[in-house]
């Protein structure tokens, strides 16, 4: 699969989300909505009520990262509202399979997300119940921080497993992802790039988007994976 940008709308401007989504509405593949609930993670962003506001004023469609400590019960609704994609920690989950089959069963891709320390080995068998395997490159909860390349093996890792049961599934990374960084994540096996501060952090978000899609581009077509 080509290299897809997801900028997160956490560094966006949260007065004015609507016309920060606009200003990457024809370059991204995707808006990386971050929902964190102050308990799975040490911040507070937003939920359904705002993801539903997005929905009716994004042309690009939602990638819903649930940084939540009941992702069971709330992430069937945000794939019910219409997010293209939704994300459940495999930390957080309980009922993992379940979430994750009426994720699907809503119309939206599946998605299962894991912190930097978090291996990936244990959830091989879960690969087919989802559509997108989510590597954190930060600890989750805030936008801005250092790319964490002890993660990198990691990403190696899970292109393998990936490869090795010949499942659609995609790799995203999130956190640190910039101009600095993305190569890397390519040549490791990442094939979708969250990028927050590299996106909104830039004079001009669109051009930025742009960049960081050639960049995984190259590093892509000289990739081994
Ligand atoms: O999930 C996240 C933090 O938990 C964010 O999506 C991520 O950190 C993006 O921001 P940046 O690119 O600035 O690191």
């Amino acid at each position: 699969m080509a290299p897809q940008i997801a900028p997160s709308i956490l560094s966006a401007d949260f007065a004015r989300l609507a016309e920060d989504v606009e200003r990457i509405a024809r370059s991204a593949d995707w808006v990386h909505v971050d929902v964190m609930d102050n308990h799975f993670v040490p911040n507070l962003t937003l939920g359904l009520p705002i993801v539903e506001a997005l929905l009716r004023n994004s042309a690009l469609p939602l990638d819903c990262h649930l940084m939540i400590e009941d992702p069971d019960r709330w992430a069937p609704q945000y794939a019910e509202a219409g997010a293209g994609s939704v994300t459940i920690h495999a930390e957080a989950a309980k009922a993992p399979i379940r979430t994750l089959r009426a994720i699907r069963a809503a119309g939206a891709r599946a998605g299962l997300g894991v912190n930097p320390a978090t291996p990936v080995d244990g959830f091989e068998d879960l690969l087919g119940e989802i559509d997108m395997l989510l590597l954190m490159t930060v600890e989750p909860g805030f936008g801005g921080q250092k790319f964490l390349d002890v993660v990198l093996p990691k990403v190696r890792r899970a292109r393998e497993l990936i490869k090795g049961r010949d499942l659609p599934v995609w790799l995203q990374v999130d956190g640190g992802v910039s101009a600095e960084t993305i190569e890397r994540c390519a040549e490791a096996g990442a094939d979708v790039f969250v990028a927050g501060s590299a996106v909104y952090g830039a004079d001009d978000p669109a051009e930025a988007v742009r960049r960081l899609r050639a960049q995984a581009e190259e590093a892509t077509a000289k990739a081994d994976w």
